[in-house]
């Protein structure tokens, strides 16, 4: 039996589009492998199962899948996890099932999937593309239209994550609202060519709207980080090092001092989609 095996990166948020429906992303080396062979119904969890009916209903594709996943992208901590599950799965339909889907087709598909199976609030097109093509990548999730792309310095990052974390689906953005113009900077920054700072901005105004855990970027920071903050919605947060001594002391040091949280070494990459077909 065939079966199609994806791989997609996860990524850190550079503007969340809650704010005004553009927002940007960015591929971080950390990947996710898919496999999707026909079948008949698998136990999979309640997202997985939406997006399969997703595909049905719009391609009548007529068929059971099953759908495995071994994933590096920690869940629900604004590192892209929702996003590159949903874009891998509809890949790897769209090969089985020979759709034949030209790229923006495919991503605004990706999109829209997202938000039935209740993953997102605005399709997140930015994360989509930055899992699909790697690097950075600003759209406009309200006009499905990607704005602009770049290739990323392979930069070492460090991440936290929270074993507890907080599902993009669940947010209010209603409040994001009253911070649109605040958002603004956050554009200039990427317009300037300063993504961490971007990043750094955005995570800011948004622990001003949900809180933050403010002890894991103090944490960093005084382990010699140049950029920290809460990686988008979180609860992550990232950490940018110019010093790589003091960026492995930081990655050292990190699990005696936390509970409840992990720590990735990582760093941005350019890497996209990659697929293959497997024998069984
Ligand atoms: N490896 C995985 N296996 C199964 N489902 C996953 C996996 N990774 C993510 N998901 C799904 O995506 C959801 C997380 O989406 P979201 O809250 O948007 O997190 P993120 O910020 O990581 O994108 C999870 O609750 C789960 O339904
Ligand atoms: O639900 C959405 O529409 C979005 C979720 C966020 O991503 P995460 O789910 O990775 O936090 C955000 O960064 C993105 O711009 C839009």
């Amino acid at each position: 039996m065939e079966k199609i095996e994806v791989t997609v990166n996860g990524g850190l948020s550079v503007m969340s589009a809650f704010f005004n429906g553009r927002g940007a992303a960015v591929a971080m080396d950390l990947p996710m492998v898919t496999t999707v062979w026909e079948a008949g119904k698998s136990q999979t969890n309640t997202v997985i199962q939406k997006t399969l009916e997703f595909i049905d209903k719009r391609y009548r594709t007529g068929m059971d899948y099953s759908v495995s996943i071994k994933s590096m992208i920690p869940m629900e901590n604004g590192m892209k996890s929702s996003s590159a599950m949903t874009l891998s799965i509809i890949y790897a339909l769209s090969v089985i099932n020979k759709l034949n889907l030209e790229e923006k087709c495919l991503l605004r598909t990706v999109a829209e999937a997202s938000i039935y199976n209740g993953t997102s609030v605005t399709g997140a097109l930015d994360d989509i593309c930055a899992c699909y093509f790697g690097g950075f990548c600003l759209t406009d999730n309200t006009s499905m239209e990607i704005i602009e792309r770049r290739p990323v310095d392979n930069d070492p990052v460090l991440v936290s994550y929270s074993l507890n974390g907080r599902k993009s689906g669940d947010i209010d953005i209603s409040s994001f609202a009253l911070y649109r113009k605040r958002s603004l900077e956050i554009e200039r920054h990427i317009q300037r060519g300063d993504i961490y700072g971007a990043m750094v901005y955005n995570g800011t105004i948004i622990s001003a709207i949900n809180g933050a855990n403010m002890e894991k970027v103090s944490y960093f920071l005084k382990h010699g980080a140049t950029h920290s903050a809460q990686n988008g919605k979180g609860p992550a947060v990232f950490a940018i090092f110019a010093d790589l001594d003091e960026m492995d002391s930081a990655y050292r040091d990190f699990n005696e001092s936390s509970q409840g949280w992990g720590i990735i070494k990582s760093s941005l990459t350019n890497k996209g989609l990659t697929s293959r077909r497997v024998e069984a």
